[in-house]
């Protein structure tokens, strides 16, 4: 396992130039979870998808990514596809985007570990049946010969998972996959998420603009706030001792959201700490 290292990442918008993240370096010690935190439009997913290079062409970046000794920043396109899926996974917000809707799940998963890995269709089945079944998605054969649309948000999400288990990467870069799940899909995938790093001891970068979450399971927070990093450390010390009031805000008012919510349900089992 290996660091990811991001240094003086810069994004911008090559035809109006105007800067979307600036001056952003981090590290994400191996085997460690990351959190990205911050306010819709403040560079998260600009963030991971420069570290996966998939930044849309009319997006420039300079700086560089690190993973190890790999300076994926300095890679070709070629080399970086098989990066991706191997050592780098991407897990998005909307399992139904992540997916070829005109494609049945099977065949969409089959394509991408035949692309990764020369097995064959049954050693195939046999494996995403296991993480199928890690992930408690037990009617595999049924799922596998869905189309995305017949399945739940929280399901693809899952499914996602389970292609990560077989996959084993390094790095899984996970951007905001709970937040268009109801709560207890939010719950039930979160968990999935704490027993897939269990599972490889992979390096996770999460994206989230719930803090319950991030309090779950990330070991280093990074607050961005247009664009820049405003403060990062240890989740402890982000959530008990805030230094920037950006931090401050967001930390205070969560606590006051969940106090409201305790105060109308009338005690603290419902509150996701
Ligand atoms: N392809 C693009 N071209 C130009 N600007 C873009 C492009 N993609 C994103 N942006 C802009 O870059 C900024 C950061 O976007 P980004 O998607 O990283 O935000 P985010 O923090 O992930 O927000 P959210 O929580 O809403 O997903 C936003 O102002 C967005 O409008």
């Amino acid at each position: 396992m290996k660091d990811l290292v991001v240094s003086k990442l810069r994004i911008w918008d090559s035809r109006s130039g105007a800067a979307l993240v600036e001056d952003s370096s981090f590290t994400v010690k191996a085997g460690k979870c990351l959190a990205i935190v911050g306010e819709s439009g403040s560079g998260k997913s600009l963030t991971c998808r420069a570290i996966m290079r998939l930044n849309k062409a009319g997006l420039r970046q300079s700086g560089d990514i690190w993973l190890g000794d790999i300076k994926l920043t300095a890679l070709t396109e070629k080399e970086i596809r098989r990066i991706r899926g191997t050592k780098l996974c991407l897990i998005l917000q909307n399992g139904m985007r992540a997916f070829d809707p005109s494609s049945t799940i099977g065949s969409s998963v089959r394509e991408t570990l035949a692309w990764h890995y020369g097995w064959s269709r049954s050693e195939m089945i046999g494996k995403m049946a296991k993480a199928m079944t890690a992930v408690k998605l037990d009617d595999y054969l049924r799922i596998l010969n869905s189309y995305p649309h017949q399945l739940s948000g929280g399901m693809l999400q899952r499914m996602m998972i389970a292609l990560a288990i077989v996959l084993e990467p390094e790095v899984v870069i996970a951007d905001e996959p709970t937040t268009a799940l109801d709560t207890v899909s939010q719950f039930e995938v979160l968990q999935q998420f704490a027993l897939l790093r269990e599972r490889l001891g992979c390096t996770m970068v999460f994206v989230s603009h719930d803090l319950g979450c991030v309090k779950k399971l990330a070991d280093e927070v990074l607050i961005m706030k247009n664009g820049v990093i405003v403060e990062k450390g240890a989740a402890s010390d982000i959530f008990h001792a805030p230094r920037h009031d950006y931090t401050r805000y967001l930390v205070t008012a969560k606590t006051s959201v969940n106090q409201h919510f305790r105060r109308l349900m009338g005690g603290d089992s419902f509150v996701f700490h």
